[in-house]
């Protein structure tokens, strides 16, 4: 069942002042996840001054969690730290499988197993706007299998999973409205948080760009109201591990490379 999306309850913080980049890691035993065989795990249904130094924001406290978003200027594959073992990468997808240009080409170059499953997943099963998909790390043998062009072998190693967000049916000229895409945006950040709880024991810590903010023409602020809005059941912290399971979806890193 989804965690429930509750109304905005926006909070800026101040939004003005960023600190120094986050330092923290959070480490968990990243253990192998026994119901990931490597295989994509999809869901039916359904910032400011980014100059170096860190923003947290986030919403007026209540009962129940929702979604922090802490910004930090840099690259999403190397700042504040390249990503841990275990780290969740998630991006704004369409769903006509293709990782073509932005942020979604730099994805498809350094995590080519990844894009082999998004792509298969897109042709086999036409996911909708508002889905999301888990694609575990992959093992040594599937990533070093084909390569569009990317870094092949090193994805095992890395152990990174990636979050697909599906915030859009199409992309460039056909891209959805900016209201659908933010629509389809909690729907499937809701659906990703559900998905973590349930087989995302291994990862340890969750970050993205500003979704929606480039290519689709989404304003930054306006996705950033929708996901912090998204609910996460307090208190799950997956398998046991020191980490994971569905908390660490409640703490996400934004890097914003402008
Ligand atoms: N290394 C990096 N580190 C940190 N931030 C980085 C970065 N590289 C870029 N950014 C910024 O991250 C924001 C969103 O980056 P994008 O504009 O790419 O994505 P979007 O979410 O708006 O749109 C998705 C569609 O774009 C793709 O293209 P195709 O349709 O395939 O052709 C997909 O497939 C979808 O369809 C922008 O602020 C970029 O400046």
């Amino acid at each position: 069942m989804p965690p429930k999306r509750k109304p905005t309850q926006f909070q800026d913080q101040d939004q003005n002042t960023l600190k120094q980049p986050l330092r923290k890691r959070t480490r968990s035993q990243t253990k192998a996840d026994p119901s990931s065989s490597n295989q994509p795990t999809s869901i039916r249904t359904p910032k400011e001054d980014t100059s170096s130094r860190e923003e947290k924001t986030s919403p007026s406290t209540s009962a129940a969690t929702t979604i922090t978003l802490t910004l930090v200027r840099g690259d999403l594959f190397h700042d504040p730290h390249p990503p841990p073992r275990g780290a969740l990468l998630l991006h704004a997808c369409n769903c006509t499988g293709t990782w073509g240009a932005g942020i979604a080409k730099a994805f498809r170059i350094q995590y080519p197993a990844a894009y082999r499953a998004y792509r298969s997943h897109c042709l086999d099963n036409a996911p909708e706007p508002g889905s999301a998909l888990l694609i575990p790390p992959p093992s040594p043998a599937s990533s070093s299998g084909g390569s569009t062009g990317g870094g092949g072998g090193g994805e095992a190693d890395r152990g990174h999973y990636i979050g697909c967000l599906f915030t859009s049916r199409g992309k460039g000229k056909t891209k959805d409205s900016a209201a659908a895409i933010l629509e389809a945006t909690g729907r499937a950040m809701g659906e990703l948080v559900g998905r973590v709880g349930e087989v995302g024991e291994g990862v340890t810590e969750v970050r993205m760009p500003r979704i929606n903010a480039g290519l689709f023409e989404v304003p930054w602020e306006e996705t950033r109201r929708v996901v912090e809005a998204v609910e996460v059941p307090a208190g799950d912290s997956g398998g046991g591990g020191e980490g994971g399971g569905t908390a660490v979806m409640g703490r996400i890193l934004v890097v914003a490379r402008e």
